[in-house]
């Protein structure tokens, strides 16, 4: 469970692009505190500005303006406190499953584990996310949802403090995504883990989330309202299809998407082609 003491904040972050002709504002004035071992997840339409948000807690981006603090650090640069795990593996192809954990883990605990220990430490994360039966396989010889197992138990495995995902389960089929959603919820109550995850699946946000951060449009997107979800862990997605509080949850992030927020899309100007349509024009058409 989460504590209420301050780990990850971002604080008055605004993005701006370089762009022809000038700058696109893609984040203005976005402010977050997240505590230890709490699980937000970040919903918005596409292209708010979501990737932008976690890339700048990554270190992979620099806040123009503001920034991100990680128990009172800046975030200058990419770091193992903060493993990402984005929507397609990034595995190695030539590696095993094992090998691909094991160069992470080496990057993280070379000087402060034995050879053996770290072939423990290994093993058992690729156990937590039950791989264990397939640590000699290569990329190409395991499922997508298998692949997405070991992405997942290599971030686990470099111990971060904070666990960035990045649609991890969005190319998977609804099945594989149910059991690896389970799977997620088991380790992070286990690990009691920091998690920022990025969704465009309403229910997903609701049965991992203990806050969902809903995103307005962009240019210059912001956080448009946060809604703390109070069902109790552990939590069992049958069961939560006929709890009130999971189906007000559930609502109250479709209202936002799509009555708050409703998908504006550029329009063309008369005789020109898709691509007059920028993300900085400011004549725009909402979708019915
Ligand atoms: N390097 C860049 N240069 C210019 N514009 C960018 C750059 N990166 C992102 N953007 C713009 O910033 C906005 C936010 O992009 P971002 O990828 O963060 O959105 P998103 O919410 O993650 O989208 P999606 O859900 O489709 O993945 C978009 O309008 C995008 O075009």
């Amino acid at each position: 469970m989460s504590s209420n003491k301050p780990h990850l904040e971002l604080s008055s972050v605004s993005m701006q692009f370089p762009v022809k002709g000038g700058v696109f504002s893609a984040l203005e004035d976005v402010n977050l505190k997240v505590t230890k071992g709490e699980f937000v997840s970040l919903i918005g339409h596409s292209g708010c500005g979501k990737s932008t948000v976690l890339n700048i807690i990554a270190g992979l981006l620099q806040a123009s303006r503001g920034g991100c603090l990680l128990d009172g650090r800046e975030v200058t640069e990419p770091g193992p406190e903060r493993a990402v795990v984005f929507q397609n593996h990034s595995l190695m192809p030539w590696l095993t499953a094992f090998d691909n954990v094991e160069l992470a883990v080496r990057q993280v605990f070379r000087k402060s584990m034995t050879k053996q220990e770290r072939r423990e430490w290994i093993a058992h994360n690729l156990e937590l996310v039950h791989m264990g039966h397939a640590m000699d396989k290569r990329p190409d010889e395991l499922s997508g949802g298998m692949r997405q197992r070991v992405g997942i138990a290599r971030a686990l495995a470099m111990q971060p403090k904070v666990l960035l995902m990045d649609e991890p389960f969005g190319a998977l089929d609804a099945l594989t995504r149910a059991h690896l959603q389970d799977s997620l919820m088991e380790i992070q109550r286990e690990l009691n883990s920091t998690v920022v995850m990025i969704t465009h699946d309403v229910d997903e946000a609701v049965l991992l989330s203990d806050r969902i951060v809903m995103m307005s449009n962009g240019p210059s997107a912001t956080i448009g309202e946060v809604l703390p979800v109070p069902l109790e862990r552990p939590r069992d997605r049958v069961a939560l299809a006929e709890c009130p509080d999971y189906n007000h949850c559930r609502q109250s992030v479709l209202r936002f998407l799509y009555e708050k927020q409703q998908k504006i899309t550029p329009m063309p100007r008369q005789g020109e082609g898709q691509e007059a349509a920028s993300g900085v024009d400011k004549r725009q058409k909402v979708l019915a």
